[in-house]
């Protein structure tokens, strides 16, 4: 924890432990050990501007959807607060990839001069060259859906039938001492909600504001006895958000605060967020791989937004790999907006 203090306080990451990466069009860059961490051992810290719920809010609304990714809100006195990364600042917390199924870092909530950090701890061994992955939780995710559907058939005999098991029951936070709040496990936006993880455990005492319905109790011990030497997390508390596998995804355009959407997704038989495009396409304006979109979903919602009455707009990705289609409608009537991607396959 120390190592950790030491580097967030000078706003330092481990340059000559970590590298970063491209990997390929699709993922992007990754971060990358470049020398052995132990189980335990503070990895980096996911740094950015901490800006308030409302603060958060007001940038979804703003940001195109490659920069909202990297809004991480999390739980923090009562409250929801926000790590805006999106800045391309060379801090390497930002560029850290997800992996739900092996990943090798988790991350924690730490409370230093009574501001909170973010930061990430290996869960296991690291070795050099090994990418440095965590889970981002939550569902959809255009990387994972379709390992997602091919597992389907098998996911009962796999690791993540156990963990598909857990998380059935441990998705709804069923009781809570947060005055009626739930624990932001995903983290929403103007278009939809992205998952996130947070270790909501630190030495700071609001520690005690965590949820704890007993599934999420489950899924505590079952991290305790992967991790069962390491302090900084053997103690923790964490939900896991239940996967899904649907054949689209969703993407709301209002989300209240007090809605369960912003908590619990899946409970919304009306649909439920994700708001991220594969990154091909989404980074194509600067990318100089010629990778172009057809219509940006930006500027499908400034359609959306001089659309009358009622209007369906689809277009897709010319970009190579998956075929995406995107389609756009809205409800005047209904006051409502609701993006679809859905991934038809190779082409
Ligand atoms: C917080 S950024 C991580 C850094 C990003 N790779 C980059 O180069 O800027 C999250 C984005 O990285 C990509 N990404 C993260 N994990 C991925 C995965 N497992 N597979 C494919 N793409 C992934 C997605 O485009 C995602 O929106």
């Amino acid at each position: 924890m120390e190592d950790a203090t030491i580097h967030a306080t000078k706003a330092q990451d481990k340059t000559v432990e970590l590298d970063v990466q491209f990997i390929n069009p699709y993922k992007g860059r990754g971060v990358f050990a470049k020398c052995q961490f132990g189980k335990g051992d503070f990895v980096v810290e996911y740094r950015g501007d901490l800006i308030t719920w409302e603060e958060s809010q007001r940038r979804r609304r703003t940001y195109h959807r490659a920069s909202a990714v990297f809004l991480y809100e999390f739980y923090w006195k009562e409250k929801i607060w926000c790590i805006d990364a999106s800045r391309e600042d060379g801090s390497l917390g930002r560029l850290v990839n997800d992996d739900h199924r092996h990943p090798n870092c988790k991350m924690k909530r730490v409370i230093i001069e009574g501001k909170p950090h973010l930061f990430l701890f290996a869960l296991r061994e690291i070795h050099p060259g090994q990418e440095i992955p965590y889970d981002y939780g939550g569902k959809d995710w255009p990387w994972r859906k379709q390992t997602l559907e091919q597992s389907d058939a098998d996911v009962e005999s796999s690791d993540s039938a156990v963990f598909s098991a857990v998380l059935e029951t441990s998705e709804r936070p069923s009781t809570s001492t947060m005055k009626g709040l739930n624990k932001p496990e995903r983290v929403c936006s103007s278009v939809g909600l992205i998952p996130s993880l947070v270790d909501y455990s630190d030495s700071d005492s609001d520690s005690q504001d965590l949820c704890t319905s007993p599934a999420q109790q489950i899924e505590s011990s079952k991290t305790q006895s992967l991790v069962s030497d390491s302090d900084l997390i053997l103690t923790d508390q964490e939900s896991i958000p239940r996967l899904r596998r649907t054949k689209s995804i969703q993407i709301k355009e209002r989300i209240e605060f007090d809605s369960d959407d912003l908590f619990d997704p899946i409970s919304d038989n009306s649909g439920s967020g994700e708001e991220y495009i594969p990154k091909s396409c989404e980074d194509s304006s600067e990318d100089t791989d010629g990778l172009v979109c057809k219509k940006s979903p930006l500027e499908a919602h400034k359609d959306l937004q001089i659309q009358a009455e009622y209007s369906t707009k689809t277009w897709q990705n010319t970009c190579p790999g998956p075929l995406w289609l995107y389609s756009a409608s809205t409800d005047r009537s209904k006051g409502r907006a609701v993006e679809t991607i859905e991934q038809h396959g190779a082409r």
